[in-house]
C-alpha cells in the first residue's frame, strides 16, 4: 500500500554534533546503494562515505541498515548518523527526495507507519508521544509504562479474560445438553469477571493520578492581603513571578509558574488577598482568586500571624495552613497552624516545598503501575466496566450476558486499537473437550 520511501532528520535543531537522518519504506536499500555502495550488514553501524550522485563525498559517518519487518517502522529502514552541519543535512535530504518515490516523512509518519504494521498499537503510539514530551521524571516513568507495552499488556490481558469468560458461557449454551460442562465452570467465570470489574475501578480511581502527572498539581496560594502570598510564590519559583509591596491589595490578577519538585510539575498561583472591598478592580481579582481555589489540589491558606484575624475557611479542597512572618513574631504561638514560616527564610521554603510534596504522594504517588492516563483510555475503560457491571446481572438472560461480555471486551480492543478476528471458537473448542 505505502509505495513511498519517507525520510527525515530524526534529531534536533542544527548545528549539532551528530545528526540521525532515517528513512524508511521500499527504496531503502536502493538508496542506500546510492549513497554508499553494498548495503550494509544488517543491525551493524558501519563507517561509510555518504556521496551524491557525483561521485563527491557529502560526509562520513555510521550508515545502519534494519531490514523490515523486524524495525521500528515494519519496513526497510535506514541511518545516517551525519555531522549535525546545516549544509551535510540539507545537502543528504535533497539528495533524498530527487529520489524517485521518496518524499520528507510527515510528522509521526514513522510511527504511524509502525502502528499501521502492527508494530505499536495505539496506546503505545501514546505513550512514545508523551515520552517525546515528557518534561519531568514522573512524566517519563508515566510515559514508558505505556510505549513499552506494559499498559497494552495489562489491557489485552483484561481482554482476553472477557473472550475467555464469554467463551465459557457460551459453551454453556450451546453444549450444555452434552452433559460435559462442569457446573461450577459458570460461578468460576462470573468470579473472576467480578475481580476484573474491581480491578478496572481501581484503575479508574487512579485517573486522578495520571492527570496529576500529565498535567501538573495545582497548588494555590491563598490568604488574606498582606500575608506574603507573593513573597512565597517568588521564594519557592526562585525568581521574581510577582510584585511584591507593603500595600493591601497588590496583587489583583493571578499569576502562575511551574516547578518541579522531585519530578513532579507543580503549578503554583498566587492570587488576590481576601477581603472585603468596594473596589471594583479587587473584587474582581477576589472573584477569580475563589475560582482558582476551586480547581486547587491543595491550598496553602497563608496568614501573618502578627495579624489577628482567622485563616480562610476553605472546605472544598486539601488546605494547608501557613503562618508567615514568624521573623516578627516574638510569642510563637503556633496553634491553628501545619507549618510557620518567614519568606525570607531558605529553609522555611525547603519546608514548604516539603509539604507539597508530601501531599502529593499522600494523595498521588505512582508506584510504575497502569494509569489511564488520557481521556480516551478513561472513556473506553468506563464503557468497558459498564458492560461488565450488566454482564453481572444474574436476573438477566445467559446469552445477553455473553454478549455484554463481548461489548465490554470490544471496549478493551478498541483502547489499543486492536480489534483482531474472533477467537472465540478457538478458545472454545481448545480448552473443552466437548467437539467429540
Ligand atoms: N517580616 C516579614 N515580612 C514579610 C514576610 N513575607 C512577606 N513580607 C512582607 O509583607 C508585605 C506583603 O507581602 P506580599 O508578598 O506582597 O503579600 P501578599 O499576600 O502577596 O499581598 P497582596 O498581594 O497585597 O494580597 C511585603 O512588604 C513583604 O516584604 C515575612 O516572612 N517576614
Ligand atoms: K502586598
Ligand atoms: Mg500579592
Amino acid at each position: 500500500m505505502t509505495s513511498d520511501t519517507i525520510f527525515a532528520l530524526s534529531t534536533g535543531a542544527l548545528p549539532c554534533g551528530v545528526a540521525v537522518i532515517r528513512f524508511s519504506g521500499p527504496s531503502v536499500a536502493q538508496l542506500l546503494e546510492h549513497f554508499c555502495g553494498p548495503v550494509p550488514e544488517p543491525r551493524q553501524a558501519t563507517l561509510k562515505s555518504i556521496r551524491n550522485r557525483d561521485g563527491d563525498v557529502i560526509d562520513r559517518g555510521l550508515v545502519l541498515f534494519f531490514p523490515g519487518p523486524a524495525s521500528f517502522t515494519g519496513e526497510d529502514c535506514g541511518e545516517f548518523h551525519v555531522h549535525g552541519s546545516l549544509a551535510v543535512v540539507n545537502s543528504i535530504l535533497s539528495e533524498m527526495a530527487a529520489f524517485k518515490d521518496c518524499r520528507l516523512a510527515e510528522a509521526g509518519e514513522f510511527s504511524r507507519r509502525a502502528f499501521e504494521n502492527g508494530k505499536l498499537d495505539l496506546v503505545e503510539v501514546e505513550g512514545l508521544a508523551d515520552l517525546l514530551a515528557a518534561e519531568t521524571e514522573m512524566q517519563r516513568r508515566q510515559a514508558i509504562v505505556q510505549a513499552g507495552g506494559e499498559a497494552t499488556r495489562t489491557y489485552a490481558e483484561w481482554r482476553e479474560l472477557l473472550i475467555h469468560a464469554r467463551a465459557m458461557i457460551e459453551a454453556e449454551l450451546d453444549f450444555s445438553d452434552e452433559g460435559d460442562i462442569p457446573g461450577s465452570v459458570s460461578d468460576q467465570v462470573w468470579t473472576s469477571v467480578r475481580a476484573l470489574h474491581d480491578k478496572i475501578s481501581k484503575t479508574l480511581a487512579d485517573e486522578k493520578r495520571g492527570e496529576i502527572i500529565r498535567d501538573g498539581f495545582k497548588v494555590v496560594i491563598a490568604g488574606p492581603p498582606n500575608a506574603g502570598k507573593s513573597s512565597l510564590i517568588n521564594a519557592l519559583a526562585g525568581r521574581d513571578i510577582a510584585i511584591v509591596t507593603h500595600y493591601a491589595g497588590t496583587t489583583r490578577d493571578i499569576l502562575h509558574c511551574d516547578i518541579d519538585l522531585e519530578g513532579y510539575v507543580v503549578r503554583l498561583y498566587d492570587t488576590a488577598g481576601i477581603r472585603d472591598t468596594d473596589e471594583a478592580v479587587e473584587q474582581e481579582g477576589i472573584r477569580r482568586a475563589l475560582r482558582k481555589i476551586d480547581e486547587a489540589d491543595l491550598v496553602l491558606a497563608l496568614q501573618d500571624v502578627t495579624v489577628e484575624g482567622s485563616a480562610l475557611d476553605i472546605i472544598s479542597v486539601p488546605v494547608l495552613k501557613v503562618g508567615t512572618k514568624i521573623d516578627l513574631s516574638a510569642s510563637g504561638d503556633i496553634s491553628g497552624f501545619d507549618l510557620m514560616i518567614s519568606t525570607s527564610d531558605p529553609g522555611d521554603i525547603d519546608r514548604v516545598r516539603a509539604a507539597i510534596l508530601n501531599s502529593i504522594r499522600a494523595r498521588f504517588d505512582f508506584g510504575g503501575s497502569v494509569i489511564p492516563s488520557r481521556l480516551r483510555h478513561v472513556e473506553c475503560l468506563k464503557q468497558s466496566l459498564a458492560n461488565i457491571e450488566c454482564a453481572l446481572h444474574s436476573s438477566l438472560n445467559l446469552e445477553i450476558r455473553a454478549d455484554y461480555l463481548r461489548m465490554a471486551s470490544d471496549c478493551l480492543g478498541r483502547l489499543t486499537g486492536r480489534i483482531d478476528t474472533e477467537i472465540l471458537l478457538g478458545k472454545i473448542f481448545s480448552e473443552f473437550c466437548v467437539g467429540k
